[in-house]
């Protein structure tokens, strides 16, 4: 076994948290019941949407969440923390319960993506993995779901393993960027783990290594049925393709001759060339693979130009994200447990009015049009209000409140779906990736045009209840009317 195996994530945490947790247990809050919620402020990419994604690795984090004897020792080693406490730390179990939305779902900025309640020291130790996982999860489904956006029904191949932050990143990057749109990985393990198509060509070096294209075609072709041949690794139209022709001819029924792969140069002007070349020698069905340093913007620019790719390899620029680094998730109190036993909303007040959280535990509901099916916007409420009660329902926009509207005739979806509850898991028919895919297509398909295209979205309703947003507002008031006082002392 490696060394590097991981047999417990519990430590995966910032110190922060488990201090958090000694400070809870110490002053007797530790089973004290909290809410916190996860969610974005701004979209990635400056998109209209994002994919959620993630829930399948925090399930399986949760799900194992204990500290091992060896994380204990850790702990006692470099933490000045008294025995009782590790003691409380060994015999630690997650009760929480968790909501979350559904893997491929759209969701949107100043939503709730996920819910954790529980006690403080349940809600407290988990925030670091879950953000880690989630942030990262969705950044990468939301990009491959903007690549796809431009390929139209384009094959789309993700290549990033060598180039992603690390293994574990290159992992579940192949599995988020499937979900958000892509239709196979380069990545086996990715294939293994999760079902995740696989699928692959060859490399400059194994033409270096026969040192010539045809020589290496030949081989190729003598050792694999299903044949992409690397055109471009001497000179693409008076080598690379020549050769790859000939190899096609040469080899008939005996292969499977699928195309050929370019990746260097003028992808427009080869790609025509190319295509021009295949078909006068009959291969008309032989696809066009491009690849090298490409993105969305890169691959619609092509297709403006009328490149012959029917293919496209896409590495860095997806498993990295590669414009936007994190995707900024944050995790924040929306209530807790007062003297009485019962949960009250709270929150926090910034000078910055983006950082100013909204009060309450809450469901998101995504209001659609029963006449058309599509998106109204999403409305998000108290958890304890149910706009399916509602024969019509009230949208205004959450600061410009004159920006609003009636909806009749609608459905409202809930999707915040409960996955643990008081630790158990219930949520226990996951789906497989495929299905995940489907659903996340489903989804972005109740969805006008106008939100998702790729310059300047139109942004899509999240809208408060009344009863949220007076929540919010009293809040304020409140807020500041005590500072007010202490600073009038
Ligand atoms: N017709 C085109 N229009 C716009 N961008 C293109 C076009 N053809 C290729 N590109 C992109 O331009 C970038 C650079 O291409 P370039 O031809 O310089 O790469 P290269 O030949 O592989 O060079 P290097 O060997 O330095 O990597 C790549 O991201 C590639 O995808
Ligand atoms: O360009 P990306 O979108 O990141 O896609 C991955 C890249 O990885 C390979 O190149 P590399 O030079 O690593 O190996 P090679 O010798 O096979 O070309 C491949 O040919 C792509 O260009
Ligand atoms: O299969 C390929 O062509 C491939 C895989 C990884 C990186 N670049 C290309």
């Amino acid at each position: 076994m490696s060394k590097y195996e991981v047999d417990s994530l519990a430590l995966h945490t910032d110190l922060y948290e488990i201090n958090m947790m000694k400070t809870y247990w110490q002053s007797g809050k530790a089973d004290q019941q909290a809410v916190f919620e996860v969610y974005f402020r701004k979209h990635p990419f400056d998109n209209g949407y994002a994919i959620f994604a993630g829930l399948e690795r925090v399930i399986d984090y949760i799900t194992n969440l204990s500290f091992t004897a060896d994380d204990i020792a850790y702990l006692q080693a470099t933490q000045d923390y008294p025995q009782e406490f590790l003691d409380y730390l060994a015999d630690y179990q997650f009760q929480g319960t968790i909501r979350s939305m559904l893997e491929g779902e759209v969701c949107f900025a100043n939503e709730p993506l996920m819910q954790i309640e529980g006690s403080l020291a349940d809600c407290q130790l988990v925030e670091t993995a879950i953000l880690n996982i989630v942030n990262f999860q969705t950044l990468i489904a939301t990009k491959a779901s903007r690549v796809r956006n431009v390929c139209g029904d384009d094959t789309l191949a993700e290549f990033g393993a060598r180039r992603a932050q690390e293994l574990d990143a290159a992992l579940w990057g192949a599995r988020a960027a499937y979900i958000g749109g892509f239709d196979s990985t380069s990545n086996v393990r990715a294939g293994k783990q999760f079902g995740v198509p696989i699928s692959g060509t060859h490399a400059h070096a194994m033409v270096q290594a026969f040192q010539n294209d045809y020589t290496a075609f030949k081989a190729y072709a003598q050792s694999h049925r299903d044949c992409v041949f690397l055109v471009d690794t001497y000179d693409t139209l008076k080598s690379g393709v020549p050769n790859a022709i000939r190899v096609a001819k040469e080899m008939g029924d005996q292969i499977n001759f699928i195309g050929v792969r370019i990746d260097s140069g003028d992808i427009t002007y080869l790609s025509k060339r190319i295509r021009h070349m295949l078909d006068e020698a009959g291969f008309t069905d032989a696809i066009i693979v491009a690849s090298n340093d490409l993105d969305e913007k890169t691959i619609l620019n092509l297709k403006m130009q009328g490149a012959k790719v029917d293919s496209w390899g896409v590495g860095t620029q997806i498993i990295t994200a590669f414009d936007q680094a994190a995707l900024g998730a944050v995790y924040k109190l929306c209530a807790i447990e007062d003297e009485s036993g019962s949960l009250q909303p709270t929150m926090k007040i910034s000078s910055s009015p983006e950082k100013t959280t909204t009060p309450g535990k809450k469901q998101v509901w995504r209001i659609m049009r029963n006449s058309d099916g599509k998106s109204e916007g999403d409305y998000v409420s108290f958890d304890y209000e149910d706009p399916r009660q509602e024969n019509s329902i009230f949208m205004f926009h959450p600061t410009y409140t004159y920006v609003n509207k009636t909806v009749e005739d609608f459905t409202a979806r809930p999707l915040l779906q409960t996955i643990f509850a008081n630790g158990k898991l219930v949520y226990d028919q996951a789906p497989d990736v495929h299905a995940i895919k489907r659903y996340s297509k489903a989804s972005l398909d109740l969805l006008w045009d106008e939100y998702k295209r790729m310059l300047n979205p139109e942004p899509y309703p999240v809208d408060l209840s009344q009863s949220l947003y007076d929540e919010k507002m009293g809040s304020i008031k409140a807020i500041k009317d005590q500072v007010k006082k202490i600073a009038d002392k």
